[in-house]
């Protein structure tokens, strides 16, 4: 293979924080057209090494970049990686809601303009034609708050591919940072064909994800690191999933027991009736103490709203909860009621709705007792931290420093911190949304044993999420919504991954309904 052949050459990148060496020697090479996974447990240096490549970070002496052939000197300017030929997508997309699609798509192009004044018909024209172009129908005056999360997630990459054709870098480099996880199944496989499009034009695509399933159908070659090291680059279609999985875990993981069996007999635990608002309507749930009633369906099929209704975070229109034999009225629920009433809600957006980043990891993690477990009158550190500690260790959270901010940690390392923070308060209905997004797949058996710990207790669970695989895995019961209501109940042996895709698929779609 020549040179030239090759999109990207990133060799020895090193990164040590305060003593900790996050990236230790590692080498990627992706070459033109190719897809390429990069995956690995959480904290094992994925971010860092694509923040490198952005240019947040310097890397340590002894690395060298390669672009197309030819040599760049690092640490590469804050700012000027797309113009090297390097575009990065995050999770989090970039992209600002109340905008149209047009406006969204020209912001990083308006920045460098000297355009005096902007022929906005001439912009629409054009992106239309870009969108014509990759096989998709969407209307670039709409306000990007009307499109479908998928459609949201395949504008900010036509935008991170456009920007790199228009800085004359035609193919260069593409980084998808986790772009799937807050998607429906069925619209994973519209993203995946538009980045087949974007490779076969001889990007370069480096694709970030903990799923395992994505990665083996959509990727060419998978690099994987632990601990901060490549542990192997593999032909994705020649290697099996457990292959995969011990690459990424380093040992052989036992296998979960399918769904798993509530005990004959469980008491009631919470009752739900007639609950309406946002996109609900009308739901009934009665729930067993230790039992978790998965909800899932398609995006805007209400289901994801349940949760937020229940706990007075969104305003509900009708209904009542019966929670240890106590009825209170849903939509004069607010969150500091609903915690006193032994509910908690753990969001899936964590670094917007459920932690401070700025504060440390101990701070973060004992707000909840504070006042109860640890001091009445004055705040104390030390058992702060002592708590913190412990509960680090239960919850597997690496490196466990908790007077370190609570943003130094990695993803998923965060989510671990933020269910260790709710769990420990001992609720009895735990409201869950995407509990294990962005959560490795060894750290995911450790959150699964804290929730199922937590039922055992008797606590009961709702947990919504669009990951099959989760829902399968932890589940008694599986609702499945469409329009705001429960159109099908999965139970027993029909809780798995693959009935539970079949049964979404079959629920009418609702992606336009809004629109
Ligand atoms: N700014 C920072 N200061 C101190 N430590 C950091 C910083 N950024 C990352 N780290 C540490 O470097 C290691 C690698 O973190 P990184 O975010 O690269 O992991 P990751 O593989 O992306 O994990 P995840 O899958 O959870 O997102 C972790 O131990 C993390 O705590």
């Amino acid at each position: 293979m020549t040179e030239e052949a090759m999109g990207l050459q990133a060799l020895h990148f090193s990164k040590t924080f305060g003593g900790h060496r996050a990236l230790d020697d590692v080498s990627l090479t992706l070459r033109k057209g190719e897809i390429h996974g990069l995956l690995g447990q959480n904290g094992c240096g994925k971010s860092t090494f694509i923040k490198i490549l952005a240019g947040y970070h310097a890397p340590d002496p002894g690395a060298e970049l390669i672009l197309g052939g030819r040599p760049v000197s690092l640490p590469l300017p804050s700012g000027r990686s797309q113009a090297l030929g390097i575009s990065i997508v995050h999770q989090h997309l970039g992209l600002i809601p109340s905008l149209s699609v047009v406006e969204n798509l020209e912001l990083s192009q308006l920045s460098a303009s000297r355009e005096v004044a902007i022929s906005w018909r001439a912009k629409r024209e054009k992106a239309a034609a870009t969108f014509a172009r990759y096989g998709l129908d969407i209307d670039p005056a709409l306000p990007l708050s009307r499109l479908a999360a998928v459609e949201r997630a395949m504008v900010a990459i036509i935008r991170a591919v456009e920007d790199l054709r228009s800085s004359g870098r035609d193919g260069g480099v593409l980084i998808l940072d986790e772009p799937t996880p807050f998607l429906p199944k069925r619209d994973v496989q519209k993203l995946f064909e538009l980045v087949r499009q974007i490779a076969a034009t001889g990007a370069g695509v480096l694709f970030v994800s903990h799923d395992i399933d994505e990665v083996q159908e959509i990727t060419d070659r998978a690099t994987i690191l632990r601990d901060g090291r490549n542990t192997g680059t593999v032909d994705t279609k020649d290697c099996s999933r457990q292959q995969i999985i011990e690459l990424i875990v380093g040992r052989k993981l036992t296998q979960t027991s399918g769904a798993p069996r509530l005990p004959a007999g469980a008491p009631g635990l919470a009752s739900i009736s007639r609950l309406a608002g946002g996109g609900v309507e009308a739901l009934d749930l009665d729930l067993k103490a230790g039992e978790i009633v998965g909800m899932t369906g398609l995006l805007g099929s209400g289901f994801e709203q349940v949760n937020y209704l229940l706990y007075g975070a969104l305003p509900a229109r009708a209904g009542t909860l019966t929670l240890g034999g106590t009825t209170s009225h849903i939509p004069a629920h607010d969150p500091a009621a609903s915690i006193r009433a032994g509910m908690v809600l753990i969001p899936g957006d964590r670094n917007e709705k459920a932690a401070i980043g700025v504060l440390p990891i101990e701070d973060n993690v004992t707000m909840p007792v504070l006042g109860s477990r640890l001091s009445r009158w004055n705040v104390r550190r030390a058992a702060m931290r002592n708590l913190a500690l412990e509960l680090g260790e239960t919850f597997g959270v690496s490196p466990n420093r908790p007077h370190q901010p609570l943003s130094s940690l990695s993803g998923g390392n965060a989510q671990k911190v933020v269910l260790a923070k709710w769990l420990q308060t001992g609720p009895k209905l735990i409201l869950l949304d995407e509990p294990t997004q962005g959560v490795d797949v060894g750290a995911r058996e450790r959150v699964f044993d804290a929730i199922r710990k937590s039922t055992d207790g008797g606590a009961a669970v709702i947990c919504a999420s669009s990951d099959y695989e989760q829902l399968a895995a932890l589940c008694h019961r599986v609702l499945i919504f469409s329009g705001g209501r429960v159109v099908r109940t999965l139970e027993g042996a029909d809780v798995s991954k693959d009935q539970i895709a079949r049964a979404c698929l079959e629920s009418p779609s609702l992606l336009r309904a809004a629109s």
